[in-house]
């Protein structure tokens, strides 16, 4: 047998392993590094956050990014490029977090890597007969290995997508295992650039669990301000936002994509979400000249009564749930505001009351599937659910 083999088969055996659990989200913020001591498999999965940090990405990192991210058209040698760039760079933020925390490589079992996805383009959004779900993430994980000197589980999303799921959301698995519970039905939400959530049924029945994207969290209002307010990244405290009023007008046209017909779960991106959508409802709707308060206050709702209306119809028939949410966009007040406005009823809490960091979750998320890869596989879904196949996602990269 190969060392390297012996040596998965080891930390395997191990009563816990540490995994660092990566997120690079749409956002392109930066790294989320989430560095976690996990025992257990399945429905017994422990998760300890021991550290986490994020990585900010300085302005060459997100331009670069940014150049080829949710672009039809892009140089294919920076794509190239950037491809094991990516994996160096992540790399490197590891060990500078290593070296903050006071740790080395052989205190860490395996490293967790989403990549960065810069294409994500599920059948029933590309609409070409000939072709199924895709997405690409970016990062290479031997790369990231040899970088580190940490063995590398990666490329989760390829596998869901083989079968037959469109490669997102994967949180569903890790939200089951970890945050499941008979006390309550719940729905863990998590506003990142897309907003996305997840049900989890107080019966615990892995086959009622439920889980789709529902359309922009703050990824059109980072747009809008990063290109109309040169330096400034997102609305910090909904401050632009809370200066102007909402557009009935432009927010009925902004709800006219054919995505939020779709019934769920579905997925989406930034590819469908971006500038060129508002300038599409702006003209719809005869609001080109709105000024950008107005634009950024009816940005914010929007993104609130999405988030709201696929709450309240994924959860008609339910008498009670608690929401624990998390992501960036639980940072933007006012955004929350309109959240809990539309639905007084309904205790919204973080996801800190889990015990889990709510910036953090993401990370700590793709670290429970890289356990999975190592130890589970026997959490079945039902195979008749759209959207959660029962698989083992991951693929392994040795530092040496
Ligand atoms: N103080 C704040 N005020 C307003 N918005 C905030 C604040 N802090 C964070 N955000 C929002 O949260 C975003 C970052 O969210 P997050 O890190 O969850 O995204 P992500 O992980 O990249 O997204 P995704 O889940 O789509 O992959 C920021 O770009 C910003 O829009
Ligand atoms: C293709 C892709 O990277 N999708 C992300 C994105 O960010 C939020 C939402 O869109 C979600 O579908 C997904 O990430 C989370 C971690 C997921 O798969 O659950």
């Amino acid at each position: 047998m190969h060392s390297h083999i012996q040596k998965l088969a080891d930390i395997a055996a191990k009563p816990s392993r540490m995994i660092i659990g990566l997120m690079s989200g749409t956002s392109l913020d930066g790294l989320d590094v989430a560095l976690c001591r996990l025992s257990g498999e399945g429905l017994a999965t422990k998760v300890e956050l021991i550290n986490f940090c994020t990585v900010d990405y300085d302005q060459d990192y997100k331009q670069r990014v940014k150049a080829v991210f949710s672009k039809r058209q892009v140089d294919l040698q920076m794509v190239t490029l950037l491809h094991p760039w990516i994996g160096l760079e992540h790399g490197r933020m590891i060990n500078e977090c290593l070296q903050q925390w006071q740790l080395t490589a052989n205190d860490v079992d395996v490293v967790a890597s989403h990549g960065q996805t810069i294409y994500h383009c599920p059948q029933r959004q590309h609409q070409l007969a000939e072709f199924g779900n895709a997405t690409l993430q970016i990062g290479d994980a031997d790369h990231l290995a040899v970088k580190t000197g940490i063995i590398t589980i990666s490329d989760f999303r390829q596998k869901h997508i083989a079968a037959g799921g469109e490669g997102a959301p994967l949180a569903v698995y890790g939200d089951y295992l970890l945050f499941s519970s008979p006390a309550e039905n719940r729905i863990l939400l998590n506003i990142g650039g897309i907003a996305n959530l997840t049900y989890l049924p107080s019966s615990q029945d892995a086959n009622a669990v439920f889980s789709s994207d529902i359309g922009p969290g703050n990824t059109m209002m980072d747009a809008y301000i990063q290109a109309y307010f040169p330096g400034q990244y997102y609305d910090r405290s909904a401050a632009l936002a809370n200066a102007g009023e909402i557009n009935s007008a432009l927010l009925a046209a902004l709800k006219q994509d054919r995505f939020f017909a779709l019934g769920f779960p579905k997925t989406t991106g930034p590819e469908v979400f971006n500038l060129a959508y508002l300038e599409q409802a702006q003209q719809q709707s005869s609001t080109e000249n709105l000024n950008r308060a107005d634009v950024m206050a009816t940005l914010n709702r929007f993104s609130a009564d999405m988030i709201v209306h696929a709450i309240t119809s994924m959860t008609a028939e339910l008498d009670q749930f608690v929401i624990y949410a998390s992501g960036g966009g639980i940072h933007n007040p006012l955004l929350m505001q309109h959240i809990s406005r539309a639905l007084p009823d309904i205790s919204i809490a973080s996801t800190a009351e889990l015990d889990i960091n709510p910036d953090a979750k993401e990370a700590v998320l793709f670290a429970v599937l890289a356990n999975e890869c190592l130890v589970g596989g026997k959490q079945k879904f039902s195979n008749t659910r759209e959207g959660i196949p029962s698989v083992t996602m991951g693929k392994i990269s040795f530092s040496d």
